[in-house]
């Protein structure tokens, strides 16, 4: 049985990983973190009954009470960098959803996690349908540098863009051709009118309710046009990747980034 615990437990995403561990017959909740939890454990709340898991509001009271072998990290952009570096210095192997990391954090982490002899995955995006994606649109920029990113999320989103967008440019910049987007004197009328600028491509995020998360990555050539388009509809979707890294990570000594190099 792999042992885990769920950071985030209350959010959106922490309360569908939360079910997903419950369900999985190879893995055993140890605990579950949200400073936002008013239960003590998680029979308290009518939809966990009979689920007698233990409720806590630090990482501190978690550590001092359960030993995990993974963490799912769904949180907040402004605190997973600690909950990470807190995991792997406790030697549990973190499964992180959380977005906003910079190239430099990620860079830290994995050294600690070296030092540590500790396995873990930072991925921006779970569902094997966005890994697809985003490793056609590398293929695609090989041939087409001309190329733009439309992320749309939900309007409870807290960073823009979205990881996903950031990781897919990341993989694109490997293999493109430098080319500033649009016109040399193109000028903006209203400032943000041609989005964020990555490396020379642009990214435009949109922000709606009733979206949940999707992305477009939209290539153009001379008379032709390519279109590589994914959409999340529900959250179940990020949950066969994070399932399969919970099982991945305990048997790994390196953190790694992206979960394309799990498939
Ligand atoms: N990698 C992936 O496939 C996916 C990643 N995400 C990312 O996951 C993160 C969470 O997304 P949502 O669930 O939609 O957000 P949410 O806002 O619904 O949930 C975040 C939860 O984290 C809790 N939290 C805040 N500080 C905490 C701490 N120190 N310790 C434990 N819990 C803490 C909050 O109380 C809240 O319940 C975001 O960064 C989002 O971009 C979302 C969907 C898929
Ligand atoms: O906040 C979200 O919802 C999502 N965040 C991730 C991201 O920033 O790419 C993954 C997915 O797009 C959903």
């Amino acid at each position: 049985m792999i042992k885990i615990v769920v950071a985030g437990f209350k959010g959106k995403m922490g309360m569908t990983a939360t079910k997903m561990v419950l369900s999985h017959e190879g893995f055993e909740l140890a605990g579950v973190i949200d400073p936002h939890a008013a239960e003590t454990n998680l029979q308290d709340i009518p939809e966990f009954h009979g689920q007698n898991v233990p409720v806590f509001k630090t990482k501190e009271d978690m550590a001092a009470a359960v030993v995990p072998d993974v963490w799912i990290d769904f949180t907040i952009p402004a605190v997973a960098y600690d909950n990470v570096q807190f995991a792997l210095e406790h030697r549990i192997s973190p499964v992180v959803g959380t977005t906003g990391f910079t190239e430099t954090q990620i860079g830290e982490l994995q050294a600690i996690a070296e030092k540590n002899h500790v396995g873990g995955l930072i991925a921006p995006n779970f569902a094997v349908g966005a890994v697809l994606m985003m490793s056609f649109a590398k293929k695609a920029a090989e041939y087409f540098p001309d190329v733009e990113i439309i992320e749309l999320h939900h309007d409870n989103k807290l960073d823009a863009p979205s990881g996903t967008a950031i990781k897919t440019a990341e993989m694109m910049a490997e293999v493109r051709g430098k080319k500033q987007q649009g016109h040399p004197d193109e000028k903006e009328l209203i400032a943000g009118a041609r989005g964020a600028d990555y490396d020379g491509m642009r990214i435009h995020s949109v922000r709606l309710p009733g979206l949940i998360a999707h992305q477009q990555v939209q290539f153009g050539n001379v008379g032709e046009g390519l279109t590589i388009r994914h959409d999340s509809y529900d959250r179940s979707s990020f949950m066969t990747g994070v399932a399969l890294a919970c099982e991945k990570v305990v048997t790994m000594d390196k953190l790694i980034y992206g979960l394309e190099h799990l498939l």
